[in-house]
């Protein structure tokens, strides 16, 4: 994983010390998983004892009863690791113990049931690292402190030396074995984790056959305040095509008072336009009763000039096909995002006697500045200024109307309704877009979409979707 150009990077996320406190509720639920799920495997020893000679014994069908876990907190260290420290972990595990004398195991062999009390404290200092081009968690760092370790015996008969033997030497083992299979079992979920949220985001980037790359550029950063993922965030689509990278990210672009930042650089959303283009999405079709009701917004005097150019037009059996001429560009203002196109418009129709064909093409050159934003699980597009340039216009209507006068017509008609007309059709197919991958399920506090020039910076809070969480752990484990 050699060093990166910052260049690398389009899409840069933050989680922030608040994102990591809701995230630390949480901690409880997933160190619960991890005891419950972890496997105690097998402690066989020997051990000689005075005046006893050799005793074999066994610790075997070792299993967690019930679990408490005490308070959990989480600190950010800078350049170093997530550290996490639960205090109070109360764990009980019952099984069998198998003891016998010298080698002849089997034949004098006993067998005693047992509980184990255990209450210790946990520090997991989780570091973030790279695997195969992934945010991964290293919690080598994982340490269990017992405070209390105690062995009940059921069985009436029972050897004195055992309960010595056990406080001497079988806890000793016992705790090394709790150790390995807890930290084990947490480094495991810590990782399924990280590859789970890696899965959903590239999933959440990818609809049929546009997809994003959002492998790391370089290792995770974590500062006092925040934790960083640094993603290529280039374009996948069947036909490579080159957009070059416009903006530099630098950590100063985002803050921290919000849970969880995103940084787009333009050329991510540049690329995603493009394929959108390639990819046949840039086309709408209006049926006659949706193409009347954009005009009838008109109720100025040019509506008299559309009643002119419709004369004879029988508007309710018109269809009107809208597409794209070429790839659109994008361009992140503060002001907006500006969107250049050439768009083609085809209106076909018959004349009121339906006895012939009508129709009006025309090409014009759009550029929108379009504002975003996300309210009621709803993604909304806000138009802020629109320059329309009307380049061809040629009409079959048996109209009166000069060519000028359509055109001024349509220049206008297009500026005040037409731009609109195919934002409020985007709006909803790119929301259910984000529905298909499950954006409404997120509990999104007050998300701010954010313009600025050359990237877009997406940031807000969240409450933590429990149900997901307990969903996970469930599924994964
Ligand atoms: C869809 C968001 C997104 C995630 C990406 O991939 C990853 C992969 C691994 N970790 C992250 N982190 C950021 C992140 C994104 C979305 C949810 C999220 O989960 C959560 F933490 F908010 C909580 F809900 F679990 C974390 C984490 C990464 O930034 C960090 F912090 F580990 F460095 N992002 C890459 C691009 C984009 Cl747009």
């Amino acid at each position: 994983f050699g060093p990166s150009s910052p260049l690398e990077t389009g899409i840069v996320c933050r989680v922030t010390k608040p994102a990591a406190l809701v995230l630390n509720e949480q901690t409880a639920q997933v160190i619960q998983a991890a005891f419950t799920h972890a496997s105690y495997p097998d402690i066989n020893g020997e051990k000689s004892i005075r005046f006893f000679g050799k005793v074999t014994y066994g610790l075997t069908n070792i299993q967690i009863s019930n679990l408490t876990i005490g308070s959990s907190e989480v600190e950010l260290k800078e350049d170093d690791a997530v550290y996490i420290t639960i205090k109070n972990v109360s764990a009980s595990f019952s099984g069998t113990l198998n003891y016998g004398y010298g080698s002849w195991f089997v034949k004098g062999g006993h067998a005693i049931d047992f509980d184990i009390f255990s209450n210790t404290d946990l520090q997991v200092n989780t570091k973030l690292t790279c695997g195969n081009n992934r945010v991964a968690a290293d919690t080598s760092e994982c340490y269990l402190t017992f405070h209390k370790l105690v062995l009940h015996l059921y069985g009436d008969k029972q050897p004195g030396w055992l309960k010595q033997l056990f406080t001497d030497f079988i806890s000793f083992t016992l705790k090394l074995v709790l150790k390995s299979q807890i930290c084990k079992e947490i480094n495991y979920v810590a990782n399924l984790l990280a590859d789970f949220i890696q899965d959903k985001a590239e999933d959440f980037l990818k609809d049929g056959d546009i997809g994003v790359d959002i492998s790391i550029t370089s290792f995770p950063v974590i500062k006092a305040g925040y934790m960083e993922s640094h993603h290529k965030g280039v374009l996948l689509y069947k036909k490579p095509f080159d957009i070059s990278n416009s903006s530099l990210f630098s950590p100063s672009l985002l803050s921290e008072n919000r849970m969880l930042y995103f940084w787009f650089s333009e050329h991510v959303l540049n690329s995603m336009a493009q394929a959108a283009f390639f990819d046949g999405r840039l086309e709408l079709k209006l049926t006659g009763s949706e193409l009347k009701d954009i005009l009838k917004d008109d109720d100025t005097e040019s509506n008299k000039t559309d009643q002119k150019i419709f004369k004879g037009v029988s508007l309710s059996n018109s269809v009107t096909q809208i597409w794209s001429l070429i790839p659109p560009e994008i361009r992140i203002t503060p002001e907006g995002t500006l969107v250049t196109s050439s768009v083609a418009v085809q209106l076909n129709s018959t004349n009121d006697t339906e006895s012939s064909v009508v129709g009006l093409y025309f090409e014009t050159d759009v550029t929108a500045t379009v504002k975003a934003s996300y309210a009621d699980k709803k993604l909304l597009l806000h138009l802020s200024d629109s320059i329309v340039q009307i380049k061809t216009c040629t009409s079959s209507l048996q109209t009166s109307v000069t060519e000028e006068a359509i055109k001024e017509f349509l220049h206008k008609t297009i500026s005040l309704y037409g731009i609109t007309a195919v934002m409020k059709r985007m709006e909803p197919a790119l929301t259910s877009l984000m529905n298909s991958k499950g954006l409404h399920l997120f509990d999104i506090i007050n998300p701010e979409i954010i313009p600025h020039k050359g990237y877009l910076i997406v940031q807000l809070d969240f409450g933590f979707p429990h149900h997901l969480l307990v969903d996970f752990l469930k599924r994964s484990l």
